[in-house]
């Protein structure tokens, strides 16, 4: 199981309690130490707001985030099984989640296009939010996601929504374009330097989708 604590899932949270255990071990002044404390306690207390005031997510959602914690991502990347260090960090989690299907509802959408996969919160939490005859179409570069995942969703309700294309998101994208499949909320969350590129495909694919761009998850990446 990772250390890292579940009930508080904000990055923020994580960064300000290594400042200061950095402030106490470097024996900063004590200012310092109880304007840390005082920061950390801030960015506590606004993340339980922010969860109290935020919809619970279902029991599919909360299967995904516990798996993702628990997974031994480094024995399956020391093993040679993934294409790099994959890490709890990079899923969005029940705030975004929750967020996603909010748009994917207002947008009043049938297709979703989710690129970046991972362990599949957000492509699960927009597929909670199409009728039943949606579909999200979700890339993911790492052949070792899709099996993990398909098992790990076969049990929620919305399963047969997800789509899951393996391969680099830009070959992926060119072809769904090639064949002709329209969007009508797409969310990215790959490789950011690749972002450019997959607007250039994306942006003819269809007038009016709604275009999500996740600016961070892993290392402050934007
Ligand atoms: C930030 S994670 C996605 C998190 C996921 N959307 C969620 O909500 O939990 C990014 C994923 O994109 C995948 N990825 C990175 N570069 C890619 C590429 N060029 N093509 C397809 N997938 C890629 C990574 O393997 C990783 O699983």
């Amino acid at each position: 199981m990772s250390t890292h604590d579940l009930s508080h899932y904000d990055p923020a949270v994580e960064e300000v309690k290594k400042a200061l255990a950095l402030a106490e071990s470097s024996g900063a002044v004590p200012e310092l130490i109880e304007t840390l404390k005082s920061a950390l306690q801030l960015v506590e207390l606004r993340e339980d707001f922010a969860h109290n005031a935020t919809s619970k997510e279902s029991a599919a959602l909360k299967g995904i985030l516990d798996e993702t914690y628990s997974h031994d991502w480094d024995s399956v990347h020391q093993q040679g099984k993934s294409l790099w260090k994959l890490s709890p960090i990079m899923m969005s989690g029940p705030l975004e989640g929750q967020f996603l299907k909010s748009l994917v509802s207002i947008q009043k959408a049938k297709r979703v296009l989710d690129i970046g996969l991972f362990t599949g919160y957000s492509a699960v939490s927009m597929a909670e939010a199409l009728p039943a005859d949606g579909e999200v179409v979700s890339l993911e570069i790492d052949e070792y996601l899709k099996p993990l995942v398909e098992n790990l969703i076969k049990d929620s309700p919305h399963h047969k929504k997800v789509r899951i294309i393996t391969g680099k998101a830009l070959d992926a994208l060119k072809n769904l374009d090639a064949d002709g499949e329209k969007f009508d909320v797409v969310f990215l969350d790959a490789d950011k330097a690749e972002y450019l590129d997959y607007f250039k495909v994306l942006v003819p694919i269809r007038d009016g989708v709604l275009i999500i761009r996740r600016v961070s998850d892993v290392e402050g990446s934007v």
